[in-house]
């Protein structure tokens, strides 16, 4: 057995996938072969859910019956209503809050006591989780604010749903168009730290509500998925500061900080996420007359890559766009688990369909040789 160290598992391969595939050094991402950039262009969230979960494009008829499916699953029962009722009274955080909810799922959902790795049971399951957690995410930052929930609509697609859930009024069609691109941008990228932690818990096979609880976790860190709302607050710390933006970056570099959005463990250039949303960032400032987000974002970029050679990740012009949206900042990180929920149940669907316990080992440089001493000699 060697004892190669890899640290943070770098470059190393666990697993075979078909789902998605990065190259790190051209800046491509592909979804079963699909160009991440026609997706975002041609595709709707339901449209890629189907793909990462059915292995193809649907037609019409097969995306028709599999968003009224899903979409059918949207209201929360009122047991699970009242848990996020309790979460945001607390004033719990918002991820935190996400991950308890997801898991309280389970106790409704009527395929609990089916095999961990049913396939069709777990299609089934990840449709309601992916339903209500928009759901949830909605009526938790309107509980928040001393608002009621609003019950969700059919006749909305995913992205505009969540939208009018959160508002209490249905988005025009440029706020839904990107929310919709943004949600199939964050929808799968590889073995990611929340995707990889979602395959961990289904090796041991344990179920699928245990698998997304432990990925909301995971993605809940500021390395991670919680980069996004970090970017958000360095712009508006930046703005209200009245600096330069690119001033303030040097000084966060001098203290030794990193920079939130910039950086990638595959990405070697620009993440390929990160120019569509930029655009979206610039259109969305033209249309307000207030391009400062983009601006100030553009700016960081250039500085960062003519200083460091770092590229922006997903997180760094997703934070522009949302914002422009009127999103509250701390549940930018709850949405993007909104999406890559979607990544995490075909992960853990792939890993259920040929399953090994993933399980490695440590360099042990503890001690080998100890002496019991008794208690009370110590
Ligand atoms: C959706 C996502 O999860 S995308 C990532 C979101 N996370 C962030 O944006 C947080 C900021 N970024 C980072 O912390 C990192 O780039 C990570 C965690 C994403 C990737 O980290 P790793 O692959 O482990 O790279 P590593 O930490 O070894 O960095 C390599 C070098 O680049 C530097 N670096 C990497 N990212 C940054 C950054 N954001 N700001 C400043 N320096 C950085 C490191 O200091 C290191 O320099 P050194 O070799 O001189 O010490
Ligand atoms: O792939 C990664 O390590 C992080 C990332 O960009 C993602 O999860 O979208």
């Amino acid at each position: 057995m060697s004892d190669e160290l890899k640290r943070g598992l770098e470059g190393v391969v666990v697993a075979e996938s078909g789902l998605s595939h990065i190259d790190g050094d051209a800046g491509k991402l592909v979804y079963r072969g699909y160009a991440i950039e026609d997706l975002a262009e041609h595709a709707s969230y339901e449209e890629t859910l189907y793909l990462l979960w059915h292995g193809e494009l649907p037609t019409e008829s097969e995306l028709a019956d599999f968003s009224g499916e899903t979409s059918a699953e949207r209201a929360l029962s009122d047991d699970a209503m009242e848990t996020v009722r309790r979460l945001a009274e607390a004033d719990e955080e918002p991820m935190a809050a996400l991950r308890t909810i997801t898991s309280s799922f389970s106790a409704h959902d009527p395929d609990t006591d089916e095999d961990p790795t049913d396939h069709d049971a777990n299609v089934r399951k990840g449709r309601r989780i992916t339903a209500k957690m928009p759901t949830a995410l909605a009526a938790y930052a309107r509980i928040r604010n001393g608002d009621e929930p609003v019950v969700p609509r059919e006749d909305l697609d995913h992205a505009a749903n969540f939208l009018y859930m959160l508002n209490d009024e249905e988005p025009d069609d440029v706020f839904a168009d990107v929310f919709d691109q943004a949600l199939v941008l964050h929808a799968d990228h590889g073995l990611n730290a929340s995707t990889f932690s979602a395959m961990v818990t289904a090796s041991t096979l344990a179920d699928l509500h245990s698998a997304v609880t432990s990925a909301v976790g995971t993605l809940s860190g500021s390395l991670h998925g919680g980069a996004n709302a970090n970017v958000m607050r360095m712009l508006e710390e930046v703005d209200e500061s009245d600096s330069d933006p690119v001033e303030w970056v040097e000084r966060a570099l001098e203290e030794g900080r990193r920079v939130a959005g910039f950086g990638h463990r595959v990405y070697e250039v620009k993440d390929p996420r990160a120019n569509i949303l930029g655009e979206r960032s610039e259109e969305l400032g033209e249309a307000a007359g207030d391009t400062r987000w983009y601006e100030m974002s553009v700016a960081i970029e250039e500085y960062m890559a003519e200083e460091k050679g770092i590229a922006p990740n997903v997180d760094f012009y997703s934070a522009s766009t949302y914002y422009q949206m009127g999103i509250p900042v701390d549940i930018y990180t709850p949405i993007f688990a909104v999406s890559r929920v979607g990544g995490w149940i075909a992960h853990v669907l792939e890993q259920y369909e040929d399953n090994r316990l993933i399980r490695p080992r440590a360099r042990y440089v503890g001690e080998r040789d100890a002496e019991w001493v008794p208690i009370e000699e110590r």
